[in-house]
């Protein structure tokens, strides 16, 4: 793993065969996509600074793939952004495909499949970006050396698969079949499914009792898959089974870091640890002010970094991890915090006394706001936005209908994507045949639509247009919100940007109106992120610069919104893409593939065979 824990930069190199695996995740054991024989994929850790090349092998029978390097701004390196249609190809079964990139600032970021719904698939693992020299991270002084946890990587999962989730999706009519919430809430790829509190307490128990002497020996334990993997209780967990409980070892009187990170499909998540406050330090790999919770709201495509003081009686304590924002219909996930006074592991381990923490309402939105709106940049290390923006850019969240389908719409226009990535597109100057370059997609909506009510005419258009923005240009976007199709109710949205951080500028309730909001807008502290929620019937506004050559994402990080439609793309510095030293198997498909193929050459005869021997 570590190869990038020198202190001059260097090349963290990895090779990664991404494969189907049988694994059980929550007990259950399902078909998932993983990396070298895994779930989840393996952590990757480097040094701000240096190169993470990563070769990575299709070795999936059926499907293409790519990876997204999710915060990475790949300056230079827009083709490894890992988004099919857009940055790259998808790597087809049986190729190779080399991602190589600069990690170019330290912070708490994760990868995952971009192609289709393969991250709801568990194409995902975690990327951590130690600090430099030359890029230190100002509250390094505030935890104790050694006072790296590992990193909770968080995420949810379905029973069925992506492939019928994904039709489900798209069903006409009365085919249409929405995902629904998860069967279980997943902690560095671990959960119980149907764990209950009071069944879940059972369970660890037995884990803490009767099944850890016979369990550190997992072999002995679970080779038996009937009873370690596919027992509808919660048991037993051996404590190196698929699905044992993650617990997290520290020593009293020390403070550590914590990495918390959201690659959801679906659900928005709260994480509270019995009997501990958290300092939040460190968000999506940029820094905030710190100040204190008892619990943390998390979207996807979200990181955090909290402090944690280990300041409790040495015993161990719950975590857990519930849904917010969505009516749950999954149960918290649990792990444990074990003061192991220096013994890390092996069991035995304490029980925590008392019943898990119950985290807030999931309705409870005047909650979620105060803790979103009180992430500032952090004082000392402040990197204020540009006054002014010179592009403003509306974008109208909907949903809608189109020809008996559900679709998400942004300004009436359902994303879809070409047969030729985008950057392939403009770097070999195809960008008038690849896709639909007659114009822009709309950059506003009409002046009357009421976002408290159901759209008034709810079809929409699809189209593959994209916003092509001038280098360097400042550029505002507000996220509109919106009422569903059903009366009464409006979902969370978590937009994620590849290819830069922007200002999260404000939030507000109802319609944004220049007028009124623009100028109390904060111009002052603004967080940089690269994701950032929309709340129910609210706006947010956001601030970049595009000044990154590319052609970048920009959408709501939940997978079936995605799917359905829910997002846009820009193209920036559409004069300086046939510079790019763009490699070629990063865009062998679509037209590129068709016109800039070099012709065929006759093929050279075959050399005779040698005479049989006599
Ligand atoms: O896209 C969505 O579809 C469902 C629901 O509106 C239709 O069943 C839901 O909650 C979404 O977020």
């Amino acid at each position: 793993c570590c190869a990038g824990m020198a202190a001059a930069a260097a090349t963290v190199e990895v090779t990664w065969d991404v494969e189907y695996v049988l694994w059980a995740p929550d007990c259950q054991q399902r078909v998932m996509i993983g990396i070298n024989g895994r779930f989840p994929g393996p952590n990757i850790t480097a040094r701000a600074g240096d190169v993470i090349s990563v070769t990575m092998n299709n070795k999936m029978h059926t499907e293409g793939v790519v990876i997204h390097w999710h915060g990475i701004r790949q300056f230079g390196t827009p083709w490894a952004d890992g988004t099919a249609s857009i940055s790259q190809c998808a790597v087809n079964p049986g190729e190779t495909f080399v991602y190589k990139f600069v990690a170019d600032k330290p912070g708490t970021y994760f990868y995952h499949g971009h192609f289709g719904m393969q991250r709801a698939a568990g194409l995902y693992g975690s990327l951590i970006v130690l600090d430099s020299p030359e890029q230190p991270e100002p509250f390094r002084h505030q935890y104790d050396d050694g006072g790296e946890l590992p990193m909770m990587l968080l995420s949810d999962w379905w029973h069925q698969n992506v492939y019928a989730q994904a039709a489900g999706l798209d069903g006409k009519d009365r085919h249409f079949e929405w995902i629904g919430e998860p069967q279980t809430i997943l902690i560095n790829g671990r959960g119980q499914f149907e764990c209950t509190l009071g069944p879940a307490r059972k369970s660890f128990e037995k884990l803490l009792n009767e099944n850890v002497e016979t369990c550190v020996d997992d072999q002995k334990m679970c080779s038996d898959q009937e009873k370690c993997l596919r027992r509808s209780e919660c048991g037993p967990y051996c404590p190196r089974s698929q699905c044992a409980p993650v617990v997290f070892n520290v020593e009293q009187g020390k403070t550590y870091r914590l990495r918390i990170a959201s690659t959801t499909s679906l659900s928005l998540l709260n994480v509270k640890i019995q009997g501990h406050k958290m300092t939040v330090v460190e968000a999506d790999g940029n820094h905030v002010e710190p100040f204190v919770v008892d619990d943390i709201d998390i979207y996807s495509g979200e990181s955090y970094s909290v402090l944690l003081k280990a300041d409790q009686k040495p015993a161990s304590y719950w975590i857990s991890v519930g849904v917010r924002g969505r009516h749950p219909k999954t149960v918290p996930a649990l792990a444990i915090l074990s003061y192991g006074n220096g013994n890390a592991a092996p069991p035995p381990l304490q029980l925590p006394a008392g019943e898990p923490p119950v985290t807030p309402a999931w309705n409870d939105t005047q909650r979620s706001k105060a803790f979103t709106y009180s992430i500032r940049a952090r004082k000392d290390t402040n990197r204020p936005p540009p006054a002014a923006a010179d592009r403003q850019i509306f974008l109208l969240n909907t949903q809608n209908l189109m020809d008996g389908r559900y679709r998400w719409s942004i300004n009436n226009v359902s994303l879809t994507l070409p047969a030729t990535p985008y950057l392939g597109a403009f770097h070999h100057g195809l960008q008038d045949s690849a896709f639909d370059a007659s114009g822009e997609p709309p950059a506003a909506f009409p002046e009357d639509y009421d976002v408290m009510r159901p759209p008034a005419n709810n079809a929409t258009t699809a189209s593959d247009r994209v916003f092509r923005l001038r280098h360097g240009g400042v550029v505002d976007v507000v996220l509109q919100n919106a009422n569903m199709l059903r009366e009464e109710v409006s979902e969370t949205h978590p937009w994620h940007l590849h290819g830069h951080d922007f200002w999260v500028l404000g939030y507000g309730d109802g319609r944004y109106d220049p007028a009124a909001h623009a100028a109390g807008l904060n111009a002052a502290d603004p967080p940089l992120r690269n994701t950032a929620v929309v709340f129910p019937h609210g706006w947010t506004a956001l601030r970049f610069v595009a000044n990154n050559t590319g052609a970048w994402a920009f959408h709501c990080h939940i997978e079936p919104h995605l799917h359905m439609g829910m997002g846009v793309v820009f193209v920036e510095g559409e004069d300086r893409m046939h510079e790019l030293d763009v490699p070629k198997d990063a865009m062998a498909c679509g037209l590129v593939a068709r016109t800039a193929a070099t012709p065929l050459t006759p093929a050279t005869p075959l050399p005779p065979s040698p005479a049989p021997a006599p």
